[in-house]
């Protein structure tokens, strides 16, 4: 294929929402990574846009990537933006997508940014090679990249890469690719496998060698997303603790993915709770394992919906002697009605990355006045709020909270109201 190296310079006008540089030529919008708003470059194209050839006026916010893989790897898109410029690029996109919505009167964001090598959750690619094994991240598009340092990781998780890397190279039944879900627990680590074929009896003898050895207190296995993990070796108690309640967490549970940013979360959530009277009741959807439940649990009762069956057993094991009640259930197939909501003081929801969809217009219909909303993709952000805004609410606060750093993915916590004394107290106060 032959490469046009063009000598035309293009400016790059801003950055899109995956982080891209977007910049107009021949009329055509392109989007160009590694680059940022103001910077000038000359491009190679093969039809798409191959590489950067030169760039000039390079931007303040410029910074030198902490990590060699960068570029190769697929888990970091932003490490040429400083931190501060990233999280100020994050909370322009949250404020501009709030703004789309039609929320005026914003008040300021509140911000919070991660710490480098925290992220306590990581789900990784295998792929068996002619002599070992690739554990790592894939490419934006593309193979999976061995893991040789990263920014990311929490210390204690990237110690383990080259002895799993040694163990998993054993194990007959990786014999192409495979995924290794891990989760960094008060317990140590936790993993879950994800293997297409089923492990022979000396793979799992050689597993579970390896979880003494390595102090893993479990390691579970699956052949496919969406199957029944089976635990193949546990030889410990496998618990975390949410603030002072423990939970027996399942295999390959959700986590936020970084402790500084789990605190950061039920904080804002926390802030933005209405004040309760004495049998007020608070429903959360999409609760997990309890992230925020036992939190809200502190201040009043409540009603916790979770789809998982593992993590709402979790949820409900560990629920005994507080104030949460946890409920099975699966909000896209029977979302919480107007009347379920009735006795709801405030709702607290937490949907997956698709978002909430049907759910927000039933909660827009009932007469619940006070709603916070918490988020992990600013595209469903907009859709998901569109109802409320329709129906009344307003913004009290707004936090984001960069926890997938170097990413473009941004997590935000949205306190909405429709009681217009509360509003104009906190407008009051802002003032
Ligand atoms: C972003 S996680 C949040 C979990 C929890 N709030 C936390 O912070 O750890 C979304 C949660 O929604 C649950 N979920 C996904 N689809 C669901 C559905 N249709 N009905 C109920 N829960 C669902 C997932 O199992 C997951 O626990």
């Amino acid at each position: 294929m032959t490469i046009n190296k063009s000598q035309n310079w293009h400016v790059i006008e801003r950055l899109g929402s995956s982080g891209d540089g977007a910049c107009l030529i021949d009329g055509t919008l392109h989007y160009v990574p590694g680059v940022l708003p103001g910077e000038k470059v000359r491009l190679s194209f093969d039809g798409h846009i191959k590489s950067i050839l030169e760039l000039q006026n390079a931007s303040p916010d410029r910074a030198t990537p902490s990590c060699s893989l960068f570029g190769l790897c697929g888990g970091c898109s932003l490490q040429h933006v400083s931190l501060p410029a990233l999280l100020k690029w994050k909370t322009e996109r949250i404020v501009a997508a709030l703004k789309q919505v039609g929320f005026t009167n914003l008040p300021d964001a509140e911000q919070f940014q991660s710490q480098p090598k925290t992220r306590r959750r990581m789900d990784f690619a295998l792929q068996r090679i002619d002599g070992g094994i690739i554990l790592g991240l894939h490419q934006r598009a593309g193979n999976p990249v061995n893991m040789t340092e990263c920014s990311l990781l929490h210390p204690d998780l990237f110690k383990l890469l080259d002895p799993l890397r040694e163990c998993l190279a054993q194990i007959g039944a990786l014999t192409g690719s495979g995924g290794l879900f891990v989760n960094l627990l008060d317990t140590g680590p936790d993993l879950l496998l994800e293997i297409p074929a089923q492990l022979s009896s000396s793979d799992k003898a050689k597993l579970a060698d390896f979880a003494r050895q390595a102090n893993i207190a479990r390691i579970s296995w699956r052949s496919k997303l969406g199957d029944e993990p089976e635990t193949i070796v546990q030889w410990k108690p496998v618990f975390h603790h949410f603030g002072s309640v423990k939970v027996a967490i399942p295999p390959g549970a959700f986590l936020q993915v970084s402790q500084d940013a789990e605190n950061a979360l039920v904080s804002a959530v926390l802030k933005g709770l209405p004040s309760f009277n004495k049998k007020d009741i608070a429903h959360e959807l999409y609760a997990g394992n309890g992230t925020f439940s036992f939190a809200l649990g502190e201040r009043t009762r409540v009603f916790a919906y979770e789809g998982s069956k593992d993590a709402f057993e979790a949820l409900k094991l560990a629920s005994h002697g507080t104030r949460v009640e946890a409920h099975h259930r699966d909000l896209k197939r029977q979302p919480l009605l107007p009347q379920d909501l009735k006795t709801s003081r405030v709702v607290i929801l937490d949907p997956p990355f698709v978002g909430a969809g049907k759910q927000m217009d039933f909660l827009a219909q009932s007469a619940v006045k006070d709603v916070i909303y918490v988020s992990c993709n600013p595209n469903i952000l907009i859709k998901d709020l569109m109802p409320l805004q329709k129906s009344g609410f307003e913004v009290l606060q707004v936090s984001v909270i960069d926890q997938f750093l170097w990413s473009a993915d941004t997590e935000t916590v949205v306190t909405l109201t429709r009681d217009q004394k509360r509003l104009k107290k906190a407008r009051k106060n802002a003032c």
